[in-house]
């Protein structure tokens, strides 16, 4: 039986390069692209058909920031399939970046520069704003539009004969301290990246709860800092070009350099051979690339998820 997979962000980055991976796995999957228009869906269609000219590829469009476009989507992806084994909730913003160099520099003089360099913590925050439906921009993009997608797909997704999967991609950007149940869309701080990637791998931990009984399992995973229309909107290409060599360099000491889209979707596929049963809802799986290029997945506990889940918010 031939497996579907439903791959949302496909249009570029690390979407795209999953997609092309999930190919060279599994020739025979069904794969359904998740981009924003027609064009855009046809566009990524044709060069994922290039180099798999045999593949069994369907579009659909959404917009996530927008419910009625979320709610659209599961509408036509009920009437098209009978059920979805892979669900890769990939697509994500992170809108008006700004970089703190003062503070990168002072990690530096401190000895924190690493754990800055792989987490942004301390040095990154963005400005964010109310969609069409009234939403936090971030909040609804990165988080509320796949989980409404979800819930709105649970009779393709529950009860089936094998499990059924999601995967989130989620960042090593996501942090406790950035995010709160009292302000969750992040409406009062700067950090509303971090604070959506927070509350992507608690909703993850939930859906678990919820949803193994039926046959669900959902998991969160990182691809490392990836050379992406993301982050050439952080800093423009030409830096990031001249920065390479000290990246190469920096991935010596810090394995989720993962660079090109390519190995960010490493942990991507590896879930894709994983028996679900055997994972743990409480890790996030990371992206790694060595020094000399050599790519692997690390599981890392996702901090303060399993003080979630003891104090019964789940
Ligand atoms: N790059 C990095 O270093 C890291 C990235 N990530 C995460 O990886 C994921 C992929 O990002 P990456 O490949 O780097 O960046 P890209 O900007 O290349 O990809 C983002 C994808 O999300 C789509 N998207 C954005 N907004 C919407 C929307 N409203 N509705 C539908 N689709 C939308 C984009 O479509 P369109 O082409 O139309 O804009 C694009 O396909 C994101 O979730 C990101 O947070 C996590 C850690 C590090
Ligand atoms: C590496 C260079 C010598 C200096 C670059 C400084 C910053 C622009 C980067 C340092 C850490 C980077 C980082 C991200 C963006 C660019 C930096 C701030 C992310 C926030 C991108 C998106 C993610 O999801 C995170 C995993 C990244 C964490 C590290």
């Amino acid at each position: 039986m031939e497996r579907v997979v439903l791959v949302t962000g496909a249009s570029s980055g690390v979407g795209l390069a999953l997609c092309r991976r999930l190919l060279e796995e599994d020739g025979r999957i069904h794969l359904c692209i998740a981009c924003r228009n027609v064009q855009k869906s046809e566009a990524t269609r044709d060069l994922i058909l290039a180099t798999h000219p045999a593949a069994r590829v369907s579009t659909v469009e959404v917009d996530l920031g927008n419910l009625v476009s979320v709610l659209r989507v599961a509408r036509e992806l009920r009437c098209r399939f009978q059920r979805l084994d892979f669900v890769y909730l990939n697509a994500g913003i992170m809108p008006n970046p700004h970089v703190n160099f003062k503070a990168l520099w002072h990690g530096l003089l401190t000895g924190k520069v690493l754990h800055m360099l792989t987490t942004a913590e301390g040095i990154m925050t963005q400005t964010d704003r109310l969609n069409g439906d009234g939403l936090q921009e971030v909040f609804a993009t990165n988080l509320f539009g796949h989980f409404i997608l979800v819930r709105q797909l649970e009779c393709l997704l529950c009860g089936n004969e094998k499990p059924s999967r999601l995967i989130w991609t989620s960042s090593s950007n996501a942090r406790e301290s950035a995010f709160s149940l009292s302000d969750y869309q992040h409406a009062k701080g700067q950090e509303s990246y971090s604070s959506s990637k927070y509350a992507t791998d608690l909703t993850s931990v939930v859906l678990n709860r919820k949803f193994n009984k039926q046959g669900l399992y959902s998991s969160v995973v990182c691809p490392g800092l990836v050379m992406s229309n993301m982050t050439y909107r952080i800093l423009p290409v030409f830096l990031w070009k001249l920065l390479m060599p000290i990246m190469w360099l920096i991935r010596f000491f810090a394995k989720t350099y993962t660079l090109t889209p390519y190995n960010g979707a490493e942990a991507h596929v590896w879930l894709f051979k994983q028996k679900p049963e055997h994972l743990d809802a409480l890790v996030k799986y990371h992206s790694c690339t060595s020094g000399l290029g050599k790519s692997y997945v690390e599981p890392r506990k996702v901090n303060g998820a399993a003080a979630f889940c003891c104090r019964g918010l789940g």
